[in-house]
């Protein structure tokens, strides 16, 4: 268990703080092109997509450190539907609809690492969840054996019942302390079929970012940053595992009555 806090920041509205999610994922990414020459990046669905496009797709600032290098990134997803890649349901269409195909050529293509649309039919979405483990370790590991894969950035939601990726309270998955992908049978946020990573890889990554705005997030976020009894919530499992790893990015709203110290900005 990690033993510093999270960062908490608020911002007014959806500009300012798109503006400074940019200036955070692009840190992170230039750190990631030193260390390594790419940028494995892991991405969540619902409003995050459209926040991450607001941020990314903005007009640079002229220096070179404000300047996404698409063809250098890795995308995965940190959990998906099972549900065909061009379904109103998938977080890769979300995705793509919302910022991949709206890239500027000039700033190059990423890799995109999509579900394997065979198997989104199954019964079970184990065998689909297996597959996209497969795919992380080909990216991470080659012919090493490697325990967990370290994201450079994961870009996570955070539902208001707590739950983060398809990580939902009370489910054994949060358990789960081999597996690098996990399959959920059950989501109570439809639809109920899909994969995830896993709480171990999540809290494995460099860096952690929430988004989560708006009224509806006042009262779990209340209870993830200030109560007990909101300490088992799987968005408050990423805080205690990963510490100060963890940066959230949240409007007035969603943080109103919140006493965690908060700053406003990076
Ligand atoms: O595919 C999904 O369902 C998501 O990845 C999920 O974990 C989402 O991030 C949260 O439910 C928050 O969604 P909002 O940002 O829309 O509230």
């Amino acid at each position: 268990m990690a033993s510093a806090h999270p960062n908490l920041y608020s911002f007014p509205d959806a500009e300012s703080l798109a503006g400074q999610l940019r200036t955070y994922v692009l840190r992170c990414q230039n750190a990631a092109l030193a260390r390594h020459d790419t940028f494995r990046v892991a991405v969540s669905g619902g409003s995050l997509p459209g926040l991450l496009a607001k941020a990314l797709l903005a007009s640079d600032d002229g220096t070179p450190e404000d300047i996404p290098h698409f063809s250098k990134w890795d995308i995965f997803f940190a959990d998906e539907r099972a549900v065909p890649l061009n379904h109103e349901d998938s977080n890769y269409r979300l995705l793509n609809d919302e910022l991949i195909s709206k890239i500027p050529s000039e700033l190059g293509t990423p890799v995109v690492h999509p579900i394997d649309e065979k198997h989104v039919g199954d019964e079970d979405p184990q065998e689909l969840a297996d597959l996209y483990q497969e795919e992380l370790m080909r990216v991470f590991a080659g012919k090493d054996s490697v325990k967990l894969p370290v994201f450079d950035l994961i870009l996570l939601g955070c539902g208001p019942d707590g739950h983060t990726c398809s990580l939902f309270p009370g489910h054994a998955l949060l358990r789960e302390k081999d597996a690098w992908v996990a399959a959920e049978s059950n989501s109570p946020k439809p639809p109920p079929k899909r994969i995830t990573l896993t709480l171990p890889v999540v809290t494995h990554a460099v860096s952690i970012a929430f988004v989560a705005t708006g009224s509806g997030k006042q009262g779990i976020l209340k209870q993830i940053f200030d109560l007990e009894e909101g300490a088992s919530l799987p968005s408050a499992l990423v805080n205690q595992g990963a510490g100060d790893k963890v940066t959230w990015f949240t409007d007035h709203q969603a943080v109103d009555g919140v006493s965690f110290p908060r700053r406003g900005s990076l």
